[in-house]
């Protein structure tokens, strides 16, 4: 039988080169791009057709940051599908990063300097905005467009005498002191990107705890530095092509400047391949990339408490059952 993967954010970065990788891993695969444009998507299924002509590829129009657009992606992922056997929940932005000159400076000559390379802690700010269902919209996003979409298809997930993954790209950026349960979507910060990445830790953590037991598996993945359109957004490409010897020498002392999608997927594939029961769901599967050049995976345990994560899932149930009464009385009116 076939396997049914969904990608979100699959049309560029690390999960375009996932998609390539999983195709190249397991020819008998239905992979399924989920994108939020439209051109981008058949862009990117032409290119994955192009180096694998025989491969089952479609596409599903889903702008993760909306709830409507949620909701009617698992509306027809529902029509399309009876099972799905893994969801890569990718998408992700960083909007308006700024870099923090003076704390990049100061780390370089501290005794944290390979930590600030590996993380980016207290590196990037961010400036974030409230979107038209009224959130923070790298929290909409990052998190909780994912969160909807997994609500609305425990069906295809849950499904008797079969097991399904849900893998997450989180990041080495998820810091928990950029979190906090009152300000769960980041209004008052500027650090939305690292508050949303530790949310969706978070929310990994809790996933297990409620479905385990209905054969569905969450995992969080870092896939390290990796030059992509999010991190063209921080700095110019051409100025990462400038520097990108130092950063060939900086992967001798630090293993997560992966630096390409393809490195950068390594953990990703690493999980598909794995039985999910075996894994650990207090660790985070980082992509590393020897100085050089081997990839390989490394699990690091994360610094996530058990009550946080309920106490978590729980206001995002909350945040469900709001935006539902809202999105229903909106289709009343309509009506
Ligand atoms: N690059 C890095 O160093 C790191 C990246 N990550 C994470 O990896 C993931 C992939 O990012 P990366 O490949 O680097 O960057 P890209 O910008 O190349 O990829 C992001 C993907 O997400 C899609 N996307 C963004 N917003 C939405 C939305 N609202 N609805 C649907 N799709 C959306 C983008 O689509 P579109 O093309 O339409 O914008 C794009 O396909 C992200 O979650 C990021 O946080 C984590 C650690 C490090
Ligand atoms: C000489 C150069 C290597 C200087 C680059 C300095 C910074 C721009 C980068 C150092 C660590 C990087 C990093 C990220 C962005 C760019 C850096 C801050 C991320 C935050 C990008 C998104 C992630 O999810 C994690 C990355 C961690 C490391």
């Amino acid at each position: 039988m076939k396997r049914i993967v969904l990608v979100t954010g699959a049309n560029s970065g690390i999960g375009l080169a996932l998609c390539e990788r999983l195709l190249t891993t397991d020819s008998e695969i239905h992979l399924c791009l989920a994108c939020r444009n439209t051109q981008r998507a058949m862009a990117a299924r032409s290119a994955l057709l192009h180096s694998h002509p025989e491969a089952d590829i479609s596409l599903l129009k889903v702008d993760v940051g909306d709830m409507n657009s949620v909701l009617e992606a698992a509306k027809e992922i529902k029509k399309r599908y009876s099972r799905l056997d893994y969801i890569y929940l990718n998408a992700g932005i960083m909007p308006n990063p700024q870099l923090n000159l003076k704390v990049f400076v100061k780390g370089l000559f501290s005794r944290k300097v390979v930590r600030m390379f590996a993380t980016g802690e207290g590196l990037l700010t961010q400036e974030d905005h409230v979107n038209a269902n009224g959130l923070q919209k790298v929290f909409a996003t990052n998190v909780f467009g994912h969160f909807i979409l997994i609500k609305e298809l425990e069906p295809l997930l849950c499904c008797p005498s079969m097991t399904s993954q849900l893998i997450w790209t989180s990041s080495s950026n998820a810091h928990k002191s950029a979190f906090s349960l009152d300000d769960y979507q980041h209004s008052q910060g500027i650090e939305s990107y690292s508050s949303s990445k530790y949310a969706s830790d978070l929310l990994s953590l809790a996933l297990n705890r409620q479905f385990n037991r209905r054969g569905l598996y969450s995992s969080v993945t870092c896939p390290g530095l990796v030059m992509t359109n999010l991190t063209y957004g921080i700095l110019p490409s051409f100025f990462w092509t400038l520097i990108m010897p130092i950063m060939f020498l900086i992967r001798f002392f630090t293993n997560s400047f992966t630096l390409t999608p393809y490195n950068g997927a390594e953990a990703l594939v690493w999980l598909y391949k794995q039985n999910p029961e075996s894994l650990d769901p207090r660790a985070k599967y980082h992509s590393c990339t020897s100085g050089l050049g081997n990839n390989y995976v490394n699990p690091k345990k994360m610094d996530l408490r058990e009550d946080t994560a309920e106490a978590f899932y729980k206001q995002l149930l909350e945040l469900e059952h709001k935006l539902r009464q809202k999105v229903g009385v909106a289709e009343e009116a309509i009506k």
